[in-house]
């Protein structure tokens, strides 16, 4: 019989469930997420960094888990980081019986092996409804003992999981995009080395004043975007150059920050693989993976910006583009892993204009 554990709000509310993953207590920002697959992806995609995760579809581990450490051109292959990043996974059904063509083990198993907590058992929508109505909040899965909560929006998160040294892939290539790296997801990677241009991937805080490129391009993340100051303080200059410049999600708010603009924390995020985001100016709309808690306030851009997306749901912004250079960034995963693909074109966008500017 698994071991009974304690969801604890910061409001006091307190939910038992049962244990699976690593019998331990662990603090962090709890935050839900409604995708109906891709646990593999988001548990390690660093932009979960300090979060417990919350998984709206009932069942969770019944396709296992794939072998974390299988390369392809020296990228993990199956999974998005080479870790588990979230603080804890909390599901309301865990199936221990897995079955799927490259799984090797079960996600209990896993989880275990990476010291984090699972919790089951649990009405997730019901705290999924909490957390929607009250805004999001601080948690803590208590398991042998007692700890304080922890808000890991007040830490240099990016700082944890960015790049220690440079990397290159694909090295030798035509083309060369510079990556800042505060958390990449592997699938953005692969999105560059699939369309055959070099990858320089540099620390969060790498002065690339002296590297040679030709493309700019700055990742997805965890934590407020604010603490990132080295980042934007290279990036405002950037943005006074001619270089191509493409962000992602973090990347985005980076980009933003160093062009004027501010960020807010959203009562409780975007999680999903279906949120929906029009393109300014068009009728078009694509269906995006997302994952962030805060966004740009596109109220009052700094001149020379525009709107590119906005997010159907919410109306909040999804992404902004400069109105003469090649510098776009959004707030979605176009790279999606896990999600729908709609939106992969903006890598061949922005390639293009990379080359254009190679051959200028
Ligand atoms: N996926 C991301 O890059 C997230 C960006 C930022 N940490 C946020 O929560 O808004």
């Amino acid at each position: 019989m698994d071991k009974n554990v304690k969801i604890i709000f910061q409001d006091g509310l307190e939910i038992e469930g049962k244990s699976f993953g690593a019998y331990t207590s662990a603090a962090g920002e709890i935050v839900f997420n409604t995708a109906m697959v891709g646990y593999n992806e988001s548990l390690t995609d660093p932009s979960y960094k300090g979060q417990i995760m919350v998984m709206t579809f009932p069942i969770v581990g019944n396709y296992g888990v794939p072998d974390e450490k299988a390369m392809i051109n020296e990228i993990e292959a199956w999974v998005e980081s080479n870790k588990i990043q979230v603080t804890g996974l909390v599901v309301s059904y865990y199936s221990d019986d897995y079955s799927h063509w490259n799984a090797i083990q079960k996600l209990g198993d896993w989880l275990k092996a990476n010291n984090i907590p699972g919790v089951y058992g649990v009405d997730t929508r019901a705290i999924t409804k909490k957390l929607r109505e009250e805004g999001s909040t601080l948690a803590k899965i208590v398991a042998d003992e007692d700890i304080e909560f922890y808000d890991p929006n007040t830490d240099n998160l990016v700082d944890q999981v960015s790049i220690k040294e440079v990397k290159r892939y694909n090295e030798g290539a035509d083309i060369k995009i510079a990556l800042i790296d505060c958390g990449v997801k592997n699938n953005i990677i692969r999105c560059f080395v699939n369309r055959g241009v070099e990858v320089i991937r540099i620390p969060w805080d790498y002065d690339y004043s002296t590297l040679e490129f030709d493309g700019l391009f700055i990742s997805n993340g965890p934590g407020d975007p604010e603490m990132c100051v080295a980042t934007i303080n290279h990036l405002k200059q950037s943005l006074q150059e001619d270089k191509p410049i493409f962000g992602i999600c973090l990347g985005n708010q980076l980009v933003s920050l160093a062009a004027g603009a501010s960020t807010f924390k959203l009562k409780y995020g975007h999680r999903s693989h279906n949120q929906p985001v029009q393109l300014a100016g068009t009728k078009k709309c694509f269906i995006t993976s997302q994952n962030h808690g805060f966004a740009v306030d596109d109220s009052k851009l700094p001149a020379g910006f525009k709107t590119f997306f906005s997010n159907l749901n919410d109306g909040t912004c999804e992404g902004i583009r400069h109105e003469s250079k090649p510098i776009f960034t959004v707030q979605f995963h176009p790279e999606a892993t896990g999600g729908p693909v709609d939106t992969e074109y903006l890598f061949d966008e922005f390639i293009s204009e990379v080359k254009k500017y190679k051959n200028a």
